[in-house]
This record gives C-alpha cells, structure tokens and sequence, in this order.
C-alpha cells in the first residue's frame, strides 16, 4: 500500500474501537469526530495528504525496497551522510508546516524503528528472534504508513523507590504471565501523546532498571494496535476551548493529547514482543540499537523549525508595535537568532561526523545530539518569557474574532491598530502571540519540551557520565606540565 492519504488515515482511525476516557464520558468510536480529537486528527491528516502533493512528495517519499511503493523518507535506513540529509529533508518538511508543534508527527517513531529494524547484533544478544520481529513490525509500520506513539515511564506514585516496588510491585506494567503465544500485561505507563489518534502504541522501554530477578517482569518491549482489548486510556482535559483558528490558531491545530495508559490483562502476541526479561538489555535499547541517535536527529530537525517560529514571532511583533529599534528587544532577538543558528549547526554538525555503526548504518553523531538534546529543553523555556514581554498589555487588550466582524469592529480598527498594522491584522497577531506564551496550550508546550527526553536533570548526569573528557583533561595536563 505504501503512503496513505488524510482520508485513509481518517477512515482507520473511525473504524478502531480504543476505550478513551474523557471528561467523564468513554469514546470508543468515531475518535476522528469526537470534539476534543477532530481537530488534532485533520492536521495530522494533512501530513498524510502533504506525501501525495508534488510539491512535497520527493521531499517525503521513497521507494520501498520490498514492494516498490513509495513510502515515508523517514523510513529510510541511512547508509551514507547523503541518506542522513534526505531523512532530515522530510522531517523538516513536516517540523515546518506543524512550525514543530507537533511532537508526534509520524516520522519520530518511524526514525526508532529503523534503527532498531537494523540492530541484529544488539537483539541477537537476547535472541535473533527479536531482531527478526521488529524488522518484520518496522516493515508492516512502513508499508502501511501507521502512526505510532509510545509510552515509556511507570506512574508517578513515589519516585523514591523503583516501579518494581511501587505498591508491592502492582503498579507499572509488568509481565504478568508468559505463554506459549505471547505475554500478559497488567498495570499502568505514565504517558502517551496522542494515544487516542494513533494507530499504534509502542511500549518500549525507559527508565533505568537495576539488573535484579525483581525487575525481570518490567523488563520487555512491545507494540500494540491502540484499540486492543484490556487497554484503556485516561486523558487529561484538553487544552483547545473550542475557539477558531483565528482565536487559537496553534491549540486548535495542534493540541496533541495526552493520555495514562492502563492495561488489564492485555494479550501481546510472540510477534509483536521484541524484548523479554533482560534489564541489561532494556537499560541499552536507545544507545546501542542507534534508536537513541535517529530519534534525536529527528528532534532535533523539529526543534529547529519551533525556534524559527518564535524568531519570526517576536520579529514580527516588536516591528508591529515600534518597539524593534530598543536594545533590551534587540538583545532578545539576538538570543533567538542564536538559537537558530546553534540548532542548525547542531544538526549539521552530527551529520558531517556520522559514523557506520557495527550494522552498516550511518548514525548521526551521538556526542553532538547529546550535546542538543541537553540543551533545549532549556531554552526553550524563554521562548515564551521573550513573546510575554515583548506584548505586555497587548496579550491582554484582545478582543475575538467575533468582536472583529461585530460593531466593535470600528473601535478595534481605531484603538487597537498597531504602528505597521491595521486593528484586525493586529488582533490576529497577537492571538497568535497569546496561544504561543499565556495559553494553557503554550503552558503545556513548555512542558512538553521540558520533559520531552526525560527528566533534564538526570539528562546532564548521563551526559557528564558518558563524556569523554580525556582529550580535554590531557591538554590541561599538558600545560600544567610546560616550564616555558
Ligand atoms: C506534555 C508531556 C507529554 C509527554 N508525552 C510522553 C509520551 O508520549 N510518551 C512517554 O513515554 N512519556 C511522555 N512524557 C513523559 C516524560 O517522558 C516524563 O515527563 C519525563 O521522563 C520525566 O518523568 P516524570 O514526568 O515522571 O517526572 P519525575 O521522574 O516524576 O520527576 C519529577 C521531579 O522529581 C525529580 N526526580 C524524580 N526522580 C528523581 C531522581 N531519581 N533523581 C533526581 N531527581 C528526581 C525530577 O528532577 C523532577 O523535578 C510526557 C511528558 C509531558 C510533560
């Protein structure tokens, strides 16, 4: 079949059965008609659409090795720096469009199971049947064009102790049962982004594991259709009130929800397991399969579109209400220029310094998007700080689309028309500017970037644990040692 259209996806997605619970009420039909996922839904129906538009197509598409089909760039496995660029291509084809709102645009989890579909040695380690598993799931994921999520973290109960000794071990979703067909799972996974509009939930593993007999159970990968029986899932309420896109013009287009997952007593067939009881293993999954290096790659391309968005924006504002030619704006600028440039560099960077790894694929260099993906969950918190300060009362001082087109119109286009725009361009404007920096959807934005790998905290300790700082110290030694 090869790349689906909006339409296609749409289709699927309304034929599924998932138990959604929210607001008090269980959806488990129609999810593409429901209010809180119609919208989010489209646009990701329109990433669909952008593979068969030929002004994207060669940008997002490739010939599929086994059927001749074009499927999804992102699929691609890279064996030269050449491929690395044409996987990034795509991506930023769609980060652009989404102006990297969305964080679970199809090519993220495309890019893990790529590398992982690659990763026979790894897998081999446990048993080849693994590696032959998620190569045929990676091609199944290809050739049908599926959107997949994934959840990785046990529940938030007492972060003191391991998920294994939560409530006697009741909690995280564990192996409750192995049989001579597949495994039973029973528990719960923290978080799923856009679970509800998935065709796939990915239930990989995360948090470190110790080694012991104790954690075997919580020690598996697998993937499930989201719309398997026994899984539930529990959203939050969502962020989008219902405005237009004029109103909430990122909520109402990008508003990805997300969700707790539960599963009692949910049956994974042998095929879709690709992990069993090895904790050592788990605990290696994103560095030595270069899962870890083509995820982040992708992010990273993401990102940088996400920091031109808000260059643009707070250019724009600034020159719409005279304020462009202040030194404290244009020291704000600079610090989004620069934003820009180091995200670009950085992907450049691990492009040019990819390496084969031990199975024939050209990875990204690991130290550099290490090095990135440190770094911007960080900054980007002041993205928003930088657009608040910018509008000040202006983020206030906002009437709505319908007071536009209202008798209100008169006064809007009088005393609320800025230096380089009239009063309803100007209103546009700062909605946008509202939705990117006081909206709940912008609060839940910083969030999501903050935490997007993890807890940044133990980020910087696997980096500084990881680093080689040898070549750096000898130069100290070394000058340490010089009499001249
Ligand atoms: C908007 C959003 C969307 C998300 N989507 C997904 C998704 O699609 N799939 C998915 O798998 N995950 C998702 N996540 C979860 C994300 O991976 C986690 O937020 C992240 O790993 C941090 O874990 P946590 O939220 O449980 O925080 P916790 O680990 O509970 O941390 C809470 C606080 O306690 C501190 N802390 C806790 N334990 C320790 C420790 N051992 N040492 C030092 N400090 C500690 C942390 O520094 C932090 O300040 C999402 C999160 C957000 C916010």
């Amino acid at each position: 079949m090869g790349i689906r259209t909006g339409q296609q996806y749409l289709d699927k997605l309304n034929s599924m059965h998932p138990h959604v619970v929210i607001n008090g009420e269980v959806v488990s039909e129609k999810i593409a008609e429901h209010p809180m996922f119609r919208n989010n839904a489209r646009t990701y129906a329109k990433l669909f659409d952008m593979q068969h538009d030929p002004k994207y197509q060669e940008a997002l598409t490739y010939t599929s090795p086994t059927t001749g089909d074009l499927v999804n760039a992102s699929f691609l496995v890279p064996r030269t720096i050449e491929d690395l660029g044409r996987r990034r291509r795509a991506i930023s084809t769609w980060a652009e469009f989404s102006h990297g709102f969305l964080g679970r645009s199809g090519d993220y989890m495309n890019s893990s199971l790529t590398a992982l579909s690659t990763a026979k040695k790894f897998f081999a380690k446990a048993d080849p049947v693994f590696g032959e598993r998620i190569e045929r799931y990676y091609e199944y994921a290809r050739e049908n064009d599926l959107l997949a999520t994934h959840t990785l973290i046990p529940p938030q109960v007492n972060r003191s102790v391991p998920g294994s000794e939560q409530l006697g071990g009741q909690l995280a979703a564990r192996v409750t049962e192995e049989r001579e067909d597949g495994v039973i799972i029973n528990g719960a996974r923290m978080l799923a982004t856009i679970a509800p509009i998935a065709d796939e939930l990915l239930v990989f593993p995360s948090t470190l594991l110790r080694g012991t007999p104790e954690d075997a159970p919580y020690s598996y990968a697998f993937a499930v259709p989201n719309d398997t029986p026994g899984m539930r899932y529990l959203c939050r309420s969502s962020l989008y009130n219902g405005g237009s896109v004029h109103d909430e013009p990122l909520a109402s287009r990008f508003e990805e929800m997300d969700a707790v997952v539960v599963f009692e007593d949910v049956f994974v067939p042998n095929e879709r397991v690709f992990m069993l009881g090895r904790p050592d293993l788990c605990n290696a999954w994103y560095a030595e399969t270069g899962a870890g290096a083509l995820m982040t790659h992708q992010v990273v391309t993401r990102t940088v579109a996400k920091s031109t968005f808000f260059l643009g924006l707070a250019s724009e504002l600034a020159d719409a209400i005279g304020i462009d030619g202040f030194q404290h704006i244009q020291e704000d600028i600079a610090e989004l220029i620069v934003d820009v440039e180091i995200g670009k560099a950085f992907i450049r960077a691990a492009e040019v310094d990819a390496e084969l790894s031990g199975d024939g694929v050209m990875l990204p260099h690991w130290t550099t998007l290490n090095a990135a993906r440190n770094w911007y969950p960080k900054i980007a918190q002041r993205f928003p700080q930088i657009i608040r300060k910018f509008s000040a009362s202006g983020l206030m001082a906002l009437p709505g689309e319908a007071d536009v087109n209202s008798d209100a119109g008169a006064d809007i286009e009088k005393y609320l028309q800025a230096k380089t725009l009239t009063g309803a361009e100007r209103v546009r404007l700062f909605k946008l500017a509202f939705d990117a920096s006081i909206s709940g959807f912008s609060g839940r934005e910083s969030l999501y970037e903050y935490f997007f790998f993890g807890d940044p905290v133990r980020m910087a300790g696997a980096l500084v644990n990881s680093y080689d700082f040898a070549p750096a110290r000898a130069r100290i030694r070394e000058f340490l040692a010089r009499e001249d």
